[in-house]
C-alpha cells in the first residue's frame, strides 16, 4: 500500500452534485492547493450555465456560458430559485437557472486544474488518522474532509431480483456492457421492455414520475396513503393531478425538461475500478427523459391505484403455485382475485388490503437511505434517525475536520421557520457549496453566517407535465392545526394553495403556469401581515404582483 499523502489536503468524497459543487468551491477558494475529489462513479455531475448576475454568491463559480455541445453531451436543464440576502435585513430574490451535466471527470480537472479526481471508491475512513483508504489500495491524508456519498434506494425487500430500486444512471438505463452485468438486477429499462405488468410501490417523487412516463405496460401503483404523491401534495393537489394521470397523455408530455446523458462515452474514459463496488450518483431531475420507458403492449397508459395498502408478501412463481395448491394458505378473497388472472407471472405480490397481483417485477420507490456503510464503519459518527450523518449549522459532522453535504447528511441545526430538508438536487448543490465555504472559513479562522439558501425551502419541478413550485411549509409541515389554507383551482390548468398562519404566509403549492412564485416567495420571506387582504390574495382578477410592489 502506498504511503498516505502528507495531510494538508482538502478531500471531498462523492462525484454527485454535492461533492462536485463542494470541490469546485474549494478549488476557487484555494487556487494554490490540491483538492482531491474521490468518487466511485465513472462520471461526475456538474452544474453548468448558471445564469444570473448575482449567482456567483452561491454558484460554484461557473463562467456562465458553457457550450451546450461540449463533448457532445446532452444537458439536463434545471431551473431553481435562489434567494440572495444582501447581508442586511432586506432579502432580494433572484430566479436561478442552470444545467446539470454528467461529465467525464477529466472535464472537471480541465476546468479546475487544482482539482484531482481519484476514480476509486473509498473503502475505509480512518478518522483518527485523518486519512481515507480507497478500493485501489491507496491512502490519502486530509486536513479537512467533506463526505458527499449520497444515498441509496431503501428497498421494501433486499436481495430479491424482482424488486428494483432506481438510483444511478445505470440502474435506469440498459446497456450490455460487462461493467453493467454487476448491476443486472437494476436494469430497469431493459426489464421494462419485456414487461406486461409491473407494480410500483411508494408514493414520492420517483413513483409520481414513473407512473406518468411508463407506456405500454400495465402499472399497479400501491400506495400507503389515500391520495397520490404524499411527499409533495395534499389531497386537493393529488386530486387535481390524478385526473390528469387518468386522462390520456397529451402530446406536450413528450417535451421533457431535460434529456438524459448517456454514460457510455464517459465509461470509455473510466479508470480501473472495482466493478462490484461501483456506487453511482443519483440521477436527479429528468432522469427518465432519454429512456424508453415502454413495455410490451400497445396502449399508452394503464394505471391502477391500490391505496391505503403496503406490500405484505412477495411470492416467486413456483412458491405461488405451491401456495395456491394449498388453497387454505389464502383466504377466499385472495383466491378470487388471483384466479381471475389466468396469466402466469414471474412474481406475485400480496398487499395488506388482501389483494394479490401477479407482475413481471416491482419497483420499490420507497425513499432513500444515506450511504454511510460500509466505508464509514468503525467511526463514531452521530447519526440521525433517518440514518444520515448529523451536521450542524456549519455542515460539520460529529467528528473533527469532517463535514458532510447532500443526501448523506441530515441537517440538525435550528432551521428557519420556512425551511426543511428534503433530499433534492437543489439542496445537494446548496449544501455542497456552503460546506466548502464553512471548510474555508474554519481553515482561515473566520466566522461564517448560515447561508441564505436555507432561509426558505423552494423546489421547482415537473409532475405530469405541470410545472410544480413548492415553497416554505407547503404542506403545513410542523404547523399543527394552527393554520389555514386558501385554494384556487382551475381543473386541468392550475392549482394554487397557500398556507397561512396568524395572517402570514408560511408556504405555497403552485401547480401550472401560475406566475405567482416570485410574489409568494417575497411574502413568505418578509412575513408581512396579510390579514387585511383576505381572499383577494388568490383572486385571479387582481394582479397580485402590483398589489405588493
Ligand atoms: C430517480 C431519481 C430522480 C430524482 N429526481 C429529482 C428531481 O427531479 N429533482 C430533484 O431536486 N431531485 C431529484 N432527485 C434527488 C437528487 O438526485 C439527489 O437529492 C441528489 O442527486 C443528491 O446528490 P448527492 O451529491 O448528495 O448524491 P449523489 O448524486 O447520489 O452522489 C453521490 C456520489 O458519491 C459517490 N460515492 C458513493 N459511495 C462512495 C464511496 N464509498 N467512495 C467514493 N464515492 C462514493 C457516488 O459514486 C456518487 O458520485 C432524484 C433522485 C433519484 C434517485
Ligand atoms: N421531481 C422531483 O423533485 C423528484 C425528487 N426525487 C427525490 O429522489 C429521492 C428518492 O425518491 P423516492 O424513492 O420517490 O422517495 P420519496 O422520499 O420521495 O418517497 C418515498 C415514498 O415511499 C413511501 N414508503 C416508504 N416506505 C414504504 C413502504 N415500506 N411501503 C410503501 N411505501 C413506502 C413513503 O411514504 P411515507 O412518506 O409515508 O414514508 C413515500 O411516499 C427523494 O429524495 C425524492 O425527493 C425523486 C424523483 C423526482
Amino acid at each position: 500500500m502506498e504511503a498516505a499523502r502528507p495531510s494538508g489536503t482538502f478531500v471531498v468524497v462523492g462525484g454527485g452534485i454535492a461533492g462536485v459543487t463542494c470541490a469546485e468551491q474549494l478549488a476557487i477558494n484555494f487556487p494554490a492547493e490540491d483538492i482531491l475529489l474521490v468518487t466511485a462513479s465513472p462520471v461526475i455531475k456538474a452544474v453548468t450555465n448558471f445564469k444570473q448576475d448575482l449567482a456567483s454568491l452561491c454558484s460554484p463559480g461557473y463562467p456562465g456560458t458553457h457550450s451546450i455541445d461540449q463533448a457532445g453531451l446532452k444537458l439536463k436543464r434545471f431551473t431553481c430559485l435562489c434567494f440572495l440576502s444582501a447581508g442586511i435585513k432586506a432579502v432580494s430574490k433572484v430566479l436561478e437557472e442552470f444545467d446539470v451535466e454528467e461529465q467525464p471527470s477529466t472535464m472537471l480537472e480541465n476546468r479546475f486544474p487544482n482539482i484531482k479526481v481519484i476514480g476509486s471508491g473509498v473503502k475505509q475512513l480512518k478518522s483518527e488518522e485523518h486519512s481515507i483508504l480507497t478500493e485501489d489500495g491507496r491512502e490519502y491524508g486530509y486536513k479537512k474532509l467533506c463526505l458527499c456519498a449520497g444515498a441509496k434506494p431503501k428497498l421494501i425487500c433486499e436481495g430479491n431480483p424482482y424488486v428494483l430500486g432506481i438510483r444511478d444512471t445505470d440502474s435506469a438505463q440498459a446497456t450490455d456492457s460487462a461493467f453493467l452485468k454487476a448491476c443486472e438486477n437494476l436494469e430497469f429499462q431493459k426489464k421494462l421492455t419485456k414487461a406486461r405488468r409491473i407494480m410500483i410501490v411508494g408514493n414520492g417523487g420517483i413513483a409520481l414520475e414513473l407512473v406518468y412516463e411508463i407506456e405500454g405496460c400495465e402499472v399497479i401503483w400501491a400506495i400507503k396513503d389515500k391520495a397520490i404523491g404524499n411527499t409533495f401534495f395534499d389531497a386537493g393537489a393529488a386530486e387535481f393531478l390524478t385526473s390528469k394521470l387518468m386522462s390520456e397523455k397529451s402530446e406536450a408530455k413528450t417535451a421533457h425538461k431535460r434529456t438524459i446523458y448517456t454514460v457510455e462515452e464517459a465509461k470509455k474514459d473510466t479508470r480501473t475500478k472495482s466493478e462490484a463496488n461501483y456506487v453511482g450518483s443519483a440521477l436527479g431531475p429528468d432522469w427518465h427523459g432519454g429512456l424508453a420507458l415502454k413495455g410490451t403492449k400497445e396502449f399508452s397508459h394503464s394505471i391502477h391505484i391500490e391505496d391505503r395498502c403496503e406490500v405484505k408478501k412477495i411470492y416467486l412463481q413456483e412458491e405461488f403455485k405451491i401456495m395456491k395448491k394449498k388453497s387454505l394458505a389464502f383466504p377466499k378473497d385472495h383466491h378470487k382475485s388471483v384466479t381471475v388472472d389466468t396469466e402466469l407471472w414471474p412474481v406475485y405480490v400480496e398487499l395488506t388490503n388482501g389483494k394479490i397481483y401477479g407482475c413481471d417485477f416491482l419497483v420499490s420507490a420507497t425513499g432513500v437511505t444515506p450511504n454511510i456503510h460500509p466505508f464509514l464503519r468503525g467511526n463514531n459518527f452521530d447519526l440521525e434517525e433517518d440514518g444520515g450523518l448529523r451536521v450542524d449549522e456549519q455542515m460539520r459532522t460529529s467528528l473533527p475536520d469532517i463535514y458532510a453535504a447532500g443526501d448523506i447528511c441530515t441537517a440538525c441545526w435550528q432551521p428557519s421557520p420556512v425551511w426543511q430538508q428534503m433530499r433534492l438536487w437543489t439542496q445537494a448543490r446548496q449544501m455542497g457549496c456552503y460546506a466548502a465555504k464553512c471548510m474555508t472559513a474554519a481553515s482561515m479562522g473566520h466566522p461564517i453566517d448560515m447561508d441564505f439558501s436555507f432561509e426558505l425551502f423552494a423546489h421547482v419541478t415537473k409532475f405530469f407535465n405541470y410545472k410544480v413550485v413548492l415553497l416554505g411549509k407547503y404542506n403545513a409541515q410542523g404547523l399543527g392545526s394552527d393554520h389555514e389554507l386558501m385554494l384556487r383551482c382551475t381543473r386541468g390548468q392550475e392549482y394554487v394553495k397557500v398556507v397561512m398562519q396568524n395572517g402570514r404566509m408560511m408556504g405555497a403549492v403552485l401547480i401550472g403556469e401560475t406566475d405567482l412564485e416570485e410574489t409568494f416567495e417575497n411574502l413568505i420571506l418578509n412575513q408581512m401581515d396579510l390579514s387585511s387582504y383576505g381572499e383577494d390574495l388568490l383572486d385571479p382578477n387582481i394582479d397580485i404582483e402590483d398589489y405588493f410592489d
